[in-house]
């Protein structure tokens, strides 16, 4: 059913944005296929319990930065926001958002990342949202080029049949490790550092797999091949020119609604089986498992620690109870406290890199990452997510993530290393981690 705009509209101030409630719901991923087009200026979100899926298409505006500001993205988008004429055509709330992250520390933009700011945000021209089963559709764009036959022929696109997805076979050209034997070096060199001081207890390290193909890599049947698996994870895309950035994370930073803050720890992993008998032991096993509460406890203790200042009436579990993903168990501690301060992205600053991420204490280990590990995170591991316009927001921890351009992706995975750690089993639990990403590329 075609929806027709009720009014133009004349705003003075620099962007319009409209919104309408559809009748139907759209496939996402079949739309970001139709919208090839705008190919680089693209994004996909959805949450972890699948209750928000979004889809923006079209970049009005990008707030990029060549540096860590958190400050000044947040002043941005208050300014963005003032300068915006709102229009629904519904009953209900507007459902812009910025969407974007930050890369995961200040380090030299590589060659590997410069199609992304170090802080990138972008505002969608097109921003398709399905929330609690209704489907809003959001048009902004600036005044000088707000032209009400964009919103219809998009509408027009959306509404259009489904267009045939098939996935096709993908011709492997090579799938490598990148410095495997001396990832297991690190992650010794590391222990016996801990052994000998306590300066260091706790580092994530992680590593890249590199695989090329032989024609150019299909993010469409990517993300479908990661909602078909259906884990209780986020799924996100963030592109830029030339690069996709993907990410199946189980881990929410940090989730700001109406004045309350919700995060949550989630570090110290058991290997599943396909035995339920034997999985019932090992989860009886990870939750009385000394080096793995020691992980988990930092993590808890740190995320604490870094939200005092702004928070009150903390609340959260004393005892980790287990998150379930298709190959691994993870320890899992849900927090929650009221906010005192409204500026989510200070919250982000504070809160990122947990010590699932970075480990601790948490400035030394940042230190000995950037000067150690091997190659740029840039968004592995990064906060990534969205503000809207009452500033309340979600940001994940995007890991099981890979980059992709043209035929060649680069997965990242890590794990936190501490003076139990051994080389071998932390390599093949990164082994592991790989594996959403291998999926989506249709690889296993
Ligand atoms: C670093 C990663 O995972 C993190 C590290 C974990 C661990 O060391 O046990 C568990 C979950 C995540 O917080 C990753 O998946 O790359």
């Amino acid at each position: 059913m075609k929806q027709k705009m009720i009014s133009e509209i004349n705003g003075d101030k620099s962007y319009i944005s409209v919104e309408i409630e559809l009748q139907y719901q759209p496939d996402l991923i079949h739309l970001l296929k139709k919208e090839i087009k705008y190919e680089g200026q693209r994004f996909y979100y959805n949450s972890k319990n699948h209750q928000l899926e979004m889809c923006g298409i079209g970049y009005v505006l990008q707030a990029r930065y060549s540096h860590l500001k958190y400050d000044e993205t947040y002043e941005y988008w208050q300014n963005v926001k003032e300068q915006l004429e709102k229009r629904v055509f519904h009953g209900g709330q507007h459902h812009l958002k910025f969407f974007g992250g930050f890369q995961f520390s200040e380090h030299a933009l590589t060659n590997e990342w410069k199609d992304y700011g170090m802080s990138h945000f972008v505002l969608p021209k097109f921003l398709v949202t399905i929330e609690d089963n209704t489907c809003y559709v959001t048009y902004t764009e600036q005044s000088k080029h707000f032209d009400i036959n964009e919103m219809d022929e998009f509408l027009n696109q959306l509404e259009s049949n489904k267009i045939v997805m098939e996935e096709k076979e993908q011709e492997i050209m090579s799938n490598k490790d990148i410095q495997s034997e001396e990832w297991k070096d690190l992650v010794t060199k590391v222990v016996n550092l801990m052994n000998d001081s306590v300066a260091l207890q706790k580092v994530v390290l992680s590593r890249r797999r590199n695989i090329i193909f032989k024609n150019k890599i299909d993010i469409e049947d990517a993300l479908q091949r990661s909602l078909n698996i259906n884990e209780s994870s986020y799924l996100i895309l963030f592109e830029s020119g030339s690069s996709q950035f993907i990410s199946q994370t189980p881990e929410q930073l940090c989730q700001i609604d109406n004045g309350k803050l919700y995060t949550n720890a989630i570090a110290g992993t058991i290997l599943r089986t396909h035995d339920e008998q034997e999985n019932q032991k090992l989860k009886e096993t990870l939750l009385n498992d000394s080096k793995n509460l020691f992980e988990h406890r930092y993590v808890v203790d740190s995320i604490i620690h870094d939200i005092q200042s702004f928070t009150k009436n903390l609340n959260y579990e004393k005892k980790p109870t287990i998150l379930t993903n298709t190959h691994l168990y993870h320890l899992y501690t849900n927090i929650q406290a009221d906010l005192l301060s409204e500026n989510v992205l200070e919250i982000v600053n504070q809160l990122h890199p947990t010590p699932a991420l970075g480990g601790f204490p948490k400035l030394e280990a940042i230190k000995f990452i950037e000067n150690e590990e091997f190659g740029t995170r840039g968004f592995y591991g990064a906060p990534i997510g969205y503000m809207d316009l009452d500033n309340n927001g979600e940001f994940v921890v995007s890991i099981r993530s890979m980059l992709v351009k043209d035929n060649m992706a680069t997965l990242y995975s890590g794990c936190g290393v501490v003076k139990d750690s051994n080389a071998d089993s932390e390599f093949e639990e990164t082994d592991l981690k790989f594996k959403p990403m291998l999926k989506a590329l249709g690889v296993m």
